[in-house]
């Protein structure tokens, strides 16, 4: 998708050139400190012994009419933030402001008429639809929950909103597996779209697509931007999505917000060694253009448990760049360049903002065996690279996204059957597996995380045994589908089989669950349509 013309042009020409403080009244969400704590519960008694830091104080802006990107590897907390600002969780802490109101703490009932301003689109197409509703009820639920009817009628309004969304009038009656995946994003999107929001929030809107449907949806969400005058905020961690689509760029890490700059400024000159590796570890699709070398960072290990998190800078544990300051003073999200603010002693393409720290810590010895020549020069120390290592790490990031996409049954198969496929896998394809064995079983942690956020009680396990990707193994852009991308453009028939169709997918379990409470809200609707 990020090589989709159209989206490049478009958000060439309409993204202004941001200034780095925006005035007051262009700002649409002001989030200030905001902190999402999971407690974990033990005991008879339920007694609280830790939490999950989700979310752990971050500042941003969202202005008027822009595409704020949202980016991390899984686990840092995005679809946590994007559920905190969109009020369908609560706040542990901090404050949220919509266009100028404070709404950190408003109840259910006083967040209903503000549920018309801010909308969510959710990652899975599958499972954030009702399959025992129809099409027609799942989009007019907005105005049957808002006590709105439109002009000329709710079922006229929802067949042009699905005309809108690019699909036919005449799927007003149909259910949710007469469709494929792009086909129902795209009815999720319409559903978003119903009261006119101001601020949409979109939580990996497709990466359960193929990489021809995703480019069709973020296109339409483009023109529908462009169209309905919306401001979004995307929510990925597909770069090559955000890349595109963004004008601005937050990069989170464990809870904060490590980098937060314009799209250019950030593809041009990152500045946290988190985002360049980040970015770096983007797969290249191309097979012929996979043995070339290219500038590939692979961290080493997980992002360590947001239970607790390391001290200081909380990527210092796996940063080639990482000295003692880095381990005992968190640095602060500060504007470095204009437009471009970064949390880092020592950052890239920049001045280090700690100079007399050059001691390098011996896991950043460690990580910097495998960040090419022209990351690591860049360090306080200008410690030599291994080039070779970082080339075979390179290969074996290829090999990972390859199998990956290759095995969509993967991540349920066990740990040690699966690492003994990927290195196989690897031998097979002549890549050389000399990267960490870890970073091969990282990528099971997709659906590990998946299930961590259901229940509450086993967080803890969850999080601490939640291995999480690796941005070598996280560049799986090339992921399997979950949408049905080869699904036919046309519904099939038969219905009937909706009503066995699953309720919810694993992704977003707990989201759906209450933006189907929401639907229900409305009184059974089922199919009175048809
Ligand atoms: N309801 C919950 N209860 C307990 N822990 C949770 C809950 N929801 C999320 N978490 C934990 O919070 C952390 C952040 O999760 P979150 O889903 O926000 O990350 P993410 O960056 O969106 O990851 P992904 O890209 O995989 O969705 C994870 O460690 C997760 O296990």
């Amino acid at each position: 998708m990020s090589e989709t013309k159209k989206t490049d042009t478009v958000a060439e020409a309409t993204v202004p050139k941001q200034a780095s403080a925006p005035e007051e009244r262009d700002v649409l969400l002001k989030v200030e400190g905001l902190t999402k704590h999971f407690p974990i519960k033990k005991g008879i008694l339920q007694r609280q012994v830790g939490a999950v830091k989700a979310v752990d104080g971050i500042d941003f802006e969202v202005r008027k009419g822009e595409t704020l990107g949202v980016v991390g590897e899984s686990g840092c907390g995005k679809s946590t933030m994007g559920r905190v600002i969109t009020r369908l969780q609560d706040p542990t802490g901090g404050k949220i402001t919509f266009e100028g109101r404070d709404i950190t703490r408003l109840s259910t009932g006083q967040m209903r008429p503000l549920r018309r301003d801010i909308q969510m689109i959710f990652q899975d197409p599958y499972g954030s639809l009702n399959p025992r509703h129809t099409i027609g009820s799942i989009v007019s639920a907005p105005f049957r929950l808002q006590g709105v009817e439109p002009e000329g009628g709710v079922k006229k309004e929802v067949q042009r909103l699905l005309e809108l969304v690019g699909l036919s009038p005449e799927h007003y009656n149909r259910y949710p597996h007469e469709f494929s995946g792009g086909q129902r994003q795209r009815i999720g999107i319409a559903r978003a779209l119903a009261l006119k929001p101001k601020l949409v929030v979109a939580d990996e809107p497709v990466s359960a697509l193929d990489v021809s449907i995703q480019a069709q949806v973020v296109n339409l969400m483009d023109d529908l931007q462009e169209e309905l005058g919306l401001t979004y905020v995307i929510i990925a961690h597909d770069l090559s999505v955000v890349r595109h689509v963004s004008d601005r760029i937050a990069v989170m890490y464990l809870g904060k917000i490590v980098e937060l700059a314009d799209r250019t400024s950030l593809y041009e000159a990152p500045m946290h060694p988190y985002t360049k590796a980040l970015m770096s570890a983007v797969p290249v699709p191309d097979t012929k253009r996979r043995g070339q070398k290219s500038e590939r960072i692979l961290l080493r290990g997980d992002v360590p448990s947001p239970i607790a998190p390391p001290s200081g800078c909380r990527f210092h544990t796996r940063c080639w760049k990482a000295t003692q300051i880095c381990q005992t003073t968190e640095p602060q999200l500060v504007e470095l360049r204009p437009g471009q603010r970064v949390a880092c002693h020592h950052p890239e393409n920049f001045a280090d903002q700690a100079p007399q720290d050059t001691v390098l810590l011996s896991v950043a010895k460690k990580a910097s065996e495998l960040v090419p020549d022209a990351v690591a020069s860049g360090g306080p120390t200008g410690k030599e690279p291994v080039a070779e290592e970082a080339e075979a790490a390179e290969e074996t990031a290829a090999a990972e996204a390859a199998e990956v996409s290759e095995k969509p049954e993967a991540a349920e198969k066990p740990e040690a059957s699966e690492k003994a496929e990927a290195s196989e896998k690897a031998e097979a394809s002549d890549e050389e597996p000399v990267a960490e064995k870890e970073s091969v079983s990282e990528k099971e942690s997709v659906s590990e995380k998946a299930e961590a956020v259901a229940a509450e009680e086993s967080a803890a396990e969850a999080a601490a045994s939640g291995a999480k990707t690796g941005p070598g193994a996280k560049v799986t852009v090339a992921k399997p589908a979950a949408g049905d991308d080869s699904a036919p453009e046309e519904p099939t028939a038969s219905a009937g089989v909706a009503a066995d169709a699953p309720a919810e997918g694993p992704g977003d379990t707990e989201a759906v669950a209450e933006e189907s409470a929401r639907q229900a809200g409305s009184g059974s609707q089922e199919s009175t349509d048809k």
